[in-house]
């Protein structure tokens, strides 16, 4: 009868074990497994890759600095050709390195929920336009999506302009500048995200400005500590053992966009009480006033019940840093670029001297959309140099992909721009920089999805002609004065894991004024 009961006891212990194994993958903190409705296993659809430890693949990067964590990510991606799964604490990870696949995801309305690494910014960005889900997010990118109109655009274009002329100032009577883009482009960036969205002149706040990127830095050593450490991923412990070294970098950064609200408060309300003279009611005045900026959106908001003071503070945090650091990642690429491929810098020089006049005095929005080369020229950066080169999202509930895998509830998912603008199934000797891939009738037969730089669907950068447009101007304002000669030899570029694409060392060019 004990033998019995032992054999009874022990059948259903294996049943049980066999059950969980399936489901969970165990030693990996009890992580689900993905699976499939019709029996297929969910390996014969996507991969898993082979952990570093017993516990699956959650210490494959513990204690690695910023640099491999780029690396080994990026090699995996390489050696596993495909997209694939990795189990970590308690969570799936599907990694999508195919087009089919991320555009699978980017349009399916269960997965518009960022992913837990975007938590690691909620100290900084809270619960703006780029963290928010559900009814936040959307009433928020409602609000916010006028502002991104093109006449509104077409406005900022001055001060796109005024603020390159101010960047080469700099450069006055000098014939060759050899420059850092690290450190000057992220100002021109700043000031001109502070003067066209906020509408805020930074010129007396300058010091307040470089205060506030090097604070931003801080912030990002925070979000990397904690990707690399799962043990920090929990607010819980990061609370109690790092957040305290972060606390004055939090207090810059909010300082600062807490000073750029309440000077467009007093600005906007003296240029109100100016206009009130002129017209009769408010809605004239928004849509014949020279300047919108985006800040203004969201205190006619507030006024109107639509969002509270923290509101705006999320939206004003998240636009500066969204507005300026991708940006500058941007240009720090494309001016390297220039330098390096002196052919196809000349090939957008000649192109700008036919459309643009010397004087600048037509350099509109019209004009920039003549530049094609140019296009290809910054498209093919951002392809091989994505500012974002991962983006997270997260399954609210059980999701089943196109593909046949099922996402349990709560699984990541990291979409990884930089492995799919480089994936050998879409994109010819990935590694080359060749503009001309963007040529329409070398698009025809490329995948849509292979090239998200913006991201696509409904989560798509809301900047992105924003961006482009800036990003054009000042390349424009540069090369019609100077030539730009290579200093940073690439092969010494060593990448880094960050919020957005970083490099270890930074980048240099020559600037030889044009005779
Ligand atoms: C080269 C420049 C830029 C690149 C490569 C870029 C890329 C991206 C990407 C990939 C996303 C999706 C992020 C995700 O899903 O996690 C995104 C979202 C966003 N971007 Fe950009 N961006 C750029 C410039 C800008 C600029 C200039 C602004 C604002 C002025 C901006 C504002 C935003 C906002 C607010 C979101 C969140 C949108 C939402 O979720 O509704 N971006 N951007």
């Amino acid at each position: 009868m004990f033998f019995l009961i032992l054999v009874v006891a022990g059948s259903l212990l294996l049943h049980w074990l066999y059950k969980l194994n399936k489901d969970y993958y165990v030693m990996a903190f009890f992580a689900k497994r993905l699976y499939t409705k019709d029996g297929r296993s969910a390996e014969s659809i996507s991969p898993v890759a082979p952990g570093k430890t017993i516990f699956g693949n959650t210490l494959d990067l513990y204690g690695c600095d910023n640099a491999s964590v780029f690396k080994l990510s990026r090699d995996l991606a390489k050696e596993m050709g495909e997209s694939f799964v990795e189990y970590d604490l308690g969570t799936p990870v599907y990694n999508v390195i195919d087009a089919e696949i991320a555009e699978n995801v980017m349009n399916h309305p269960n997965l518009i929920t960022k992913g837990l690494f975007y938590k690691f910014l909620y100290p900084f960005l809270r619960t703006g336009l780029l963290t928010s889900t559900g009814k936040k997010w959307h009433s928020r990118r409602k609000m916010l999506t006028p502002t991104f109109h093109f006449n509104i655009l077409n406005q900022f274009q001055e001060i796109f302009k005024t603020e390159s002329q101010k960047f080469l100032q700099q450069f006055r009577g000098k014939d060759e500048a050899t420059i850092v883009l690290n450190d000057v482009i992220p100002r021109f960036t700043l000031n001109s995200i502070c003067e066209t969205a906020m509408g805020v002149k930074l010129d007396e706040m300058a010091e307040k400005g470089d205060r506030y990127r090097e604070s931003f830095s801080q912030i990002e050593a925070c979000f990397t500590r904690r990707l690399s450490n799962p043990f920090l991923w929990g607010d819980w412990l990061f609370n109690l053992l790092a957040a305290k070294d972060y606390a004055a970098a939090l207090n810059v950064v909010h300082g600062f966009s807490s000073e750029i609200i309440a000077k467009r408060r007093l600005l906007l309300k003296d240029e109100l009480e100016n206009l009130k003279e002129a017209q009769s009611n408010d809605d004239d005045v928004f849509t014949t006033k020279k300047r919108f900026a985006m800040l203004d959106t969201l205190i006619y908001a507030e006024k109107d019940g639509l969002i509270d003071h923290i509101g705006i503070c999320e939206e004003v945090d998240t636009l500066m840093f969204e507005g300026y650091d991708t940006t500058s990642i941007g240009l720090i690429f494309g001016l390297m670029n220039m330098g390096l491929y002196a052919d196809k810098q000349e090939e957008c020089y000649q192109e700008i001297q036919e459309h643009i006049s010397d004087d600048l005095s037509n350099l509109d929005i019209g004009q920039l959309n003549k530049l094609k080369y140019l296009d290809y020229f910054m498209k093919e950066t951002v392809r091989l140099l994505p500012s974002v080169p991962v983006m997270g999202r997260e399954a609210v509930q059980d999701t089943e992909l196109a593909n046949g895998l099922v996402l349990p509830k709560g699984s990541q998912i990291a979409l990884n721009v930089f492995d799919i603008h480089r994936n050998v199934k879409y994109w010819d000797s990935p590694d080359e920089f060749r503009p001309e891939r963007f040529l329409p009738e070398n698009c025809q037969n490329r995948h849509t999805y292979a090239y998200v730089p913006f991201s696509a669907g409904q989560r798509n950068c809301i900047g992105q002609k924003y961006a482009m447009q800036e990003m054009k101007t000042l390349l424009v304002v540069i090369l019609k004065e100077f030539k730009i000669l290579p200093v940073t030899d690439p092969k010494t570029i060593i990448f880094t894991a960050g919020i957005t694409l970083r490099t270890q060392n930074k980048i240099q060019v020559k600037l030889v004024r044009r005779k």
